[in-house]
């Protein structure tokens, strides 16, 4: 079924899809892993497709969003809050008037988890109903 929407899916519903696969990624103890290079090949193109992008010198995704205005990326922001409070796993932010700056990276196992690939697609989908 998940390989059904990855090959034929837009960008949003792969995201989807990688929210459904991933969350059965967690070892038992729920420990975060840094994702292998397989998984990155799995993963990250869906979300280089809709403009995040691995930062240099550091193993971590971001992506800059523009709004509308201020009340648009602010309550883009509330919903991801609120969000990221619920799974325990927080952005790093960077606001200005209609822009928001986002990195996803995982403190535990110093790197991307299937954690930030989670977030990332949460965010995706509030982003789009927010523009
Ligand atoms: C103690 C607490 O559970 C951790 O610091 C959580 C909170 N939020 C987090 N946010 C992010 N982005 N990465 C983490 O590893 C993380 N860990």
């Amino acid at each position: 079924m998940l390989e059904r929407v990855w090959r034929k899916g837009n960008p949003l519903t792969l995201l989807v899809g990688m929210q459904i696969s991933t969350a059965t990624m967690e070892n038992s103890a729920g420990k975060a892993h840094r994702l292998s290079a397989e998984e990155r090949d799995q993963l990250l193109p869906n979300l280089r497709a809709v403009g995040w992008n691995e930062l240099e010198g550091r193993d971590a995704i971001f992506k800059q969003f523009h709004f509308k205005d201020f009340n648009r990326a602010f309550g883009f922001m509330t919903r991801v809050a609120l969000q990221a409070e619920k799974l325990d796993h927080h952005p790093e932010w960077f606001n200005v008037y209609n822009k928001v700056h986002i990195t996803l990276s995982t403190h535990e196992c110093a790197g991307l988890s299937e954690r930030d690939i989670n977030l990332a697609s949460f965010i995706e989908q509030v982003a789009v109903s927010m523009t």
